[in-house]
């Protein structure tokens, strides 16, 4: 039989608003579990691990890939329980008032608190809806960028009209022999100056979508485009297809458990971010509330404030917040190994 460990929170979600919570729920002497359906840490970041972030406070213009590290190994700081591959798709409030947390395969997790940190829940790629094109996927044929150098010197034909994909035509428009952007409309989403500079960049096609791929063997030698309205058709060579078309969301297991959600599906959040359920905290981009901050910098204050409301749900006698961390005793014995470390360092 599966032994119950109780955990004081459980968080559902490993990107960045799971991973600053559960270095946070550590300061706060929580003991915690961080269960990410995927193999890996890091949430969105895992899909632009090469891009430059410069917008999280205090951190110097850095790739996605470098910040994923340096928010997991902030995490570990107090040796959580981290379970990754593990999807949880139900759960249950029992009548001592804690939670069971079920993941696809029937495993249980025992908490007397959840935390929601689950994004735009499992994010399941919206596929080409042309018969035959998944046996591209294992060559030129891709649904995300991680690697730019792969397409350094290719044509390279981008379907989608989205955030990610105008990002990725400018990025790849630097290091690729070509770039070609195909959307089912005229406009793009993004930000004006992104898009403005794609269009300098690249060759454009409004409104048009992919028809047909041709290929030999297992690899896409060029694309049949089609006018949306007249369908009109017009083809071209390419060496690598990237397809943006968004994403499925995933979010019914918030509906299952009752959560009281906002009209697009997100979930609605008190002010110190608890959902409709007593118990079930939620923080970063799976809330909506007026003032949402949809960035990673908006993901850490929510996931301290979602720590500090379980902190006090689990005992309301406890302090607000946690102290500070440079005059936390917590942290004391781990300063003198850093000033140790940074000596040694100077005298090498
Ligand atoms: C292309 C792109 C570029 C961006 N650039 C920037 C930028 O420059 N600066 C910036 O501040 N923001 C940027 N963002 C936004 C930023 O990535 C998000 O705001 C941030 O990742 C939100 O963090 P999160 O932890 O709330 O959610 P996510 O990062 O989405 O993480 C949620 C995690 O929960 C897991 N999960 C979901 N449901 C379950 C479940 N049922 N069981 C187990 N695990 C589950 C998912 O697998 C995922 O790993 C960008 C986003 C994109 C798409």
């Amino acid at each position: 039989m599966q032994e119950k460990e109780m955990f004081d929170l459980t968080i559902i979600g490993g990107g960045p608003a799971g991973l600053y919570s559960t270095f946070y729920a550590g300061m706060r002497d929580l003991k915690v579990k961080l269960v990410e359906y995927n193999k890996e840490l890091g949430g969105k970041i895992l899909f632009y691990p090469e891009k430059i972030i410069w917008d999280v406070g205090g951190m110097p213009p850095t790739t996605g890939r470098t910040l994923i590290n340096q928010l997991v190994e902030q995490a570990t700081t107090f040796n959580p329980t981290i379970c990754l591959n593990e999807h949880i798709v139900r759960m249950v409030r029992e009548p001592d008032n804690t939670y069971t947390l079920f993941n696809e395969q029937g495993k249980a997790h025992y908490t007397r608190a959840v935390m929601l940190a689950s994004g735009h829940g499992i994010p399941v790629m919206q596929k080409l809806e042309i018969e035959g094109a998944d046996r591209y996927e294992v060559s030129n044929l891709h649904y995300t960028v991680t690697q730019m150098d792969i397409f350094a010197n290719k044509r390279v034909l981008i379907s989608g009209g989205g955030n990610a994909a105008v990002d990725w035509a400018n990025e790849l428009a630097n290091i690729s022999k070509e770039v070609v952007v195909c959307h089912r409309r005229d406009e793009f989403g993004g930000h004006e100056k992104n898009v403005e500079q794609m269009k300098s960049v690249t060759k454009i096609h409004t409104p048009y979508q992919i028809k047909e791929l041709h290929g030999v063997g297992s690899a896409i030698e060029a694309v049949t485009l089609a006018h949306c309205d007249t369908g009109e058709q017009r083809q071209i060579e390419v060496d690598a297809v990237i397809v943006n078309h968004g994403m499925k969301l995933d979010g019914c297991f918030l509906i299952e458990a009752g959560l009281a959600l906002e009209e697009d599906g997100f979930l609605r959040v008190s002010a110190c971010m608890e959902t409709s359920q007593p118990g079930i905290f939620a923080a970063g981009d799976v809330t909506r509330h007026e003032g949402k901050l949809q960035l990673i910098s908006g993901a850490f204050v929510e996931g301290a404030t979602a720590v500090n409301g379980v902190k006090q749900f689990l005992d309301p006698k406890a302090d607000k917040q946690a102290y500070v961390s440079s005059h936390n005793e917590k942290f004391k014995k781990k300063n003198e190994q850093l000033k140790q470390e940074k000596q040694a360092q100077l005298m090498n």
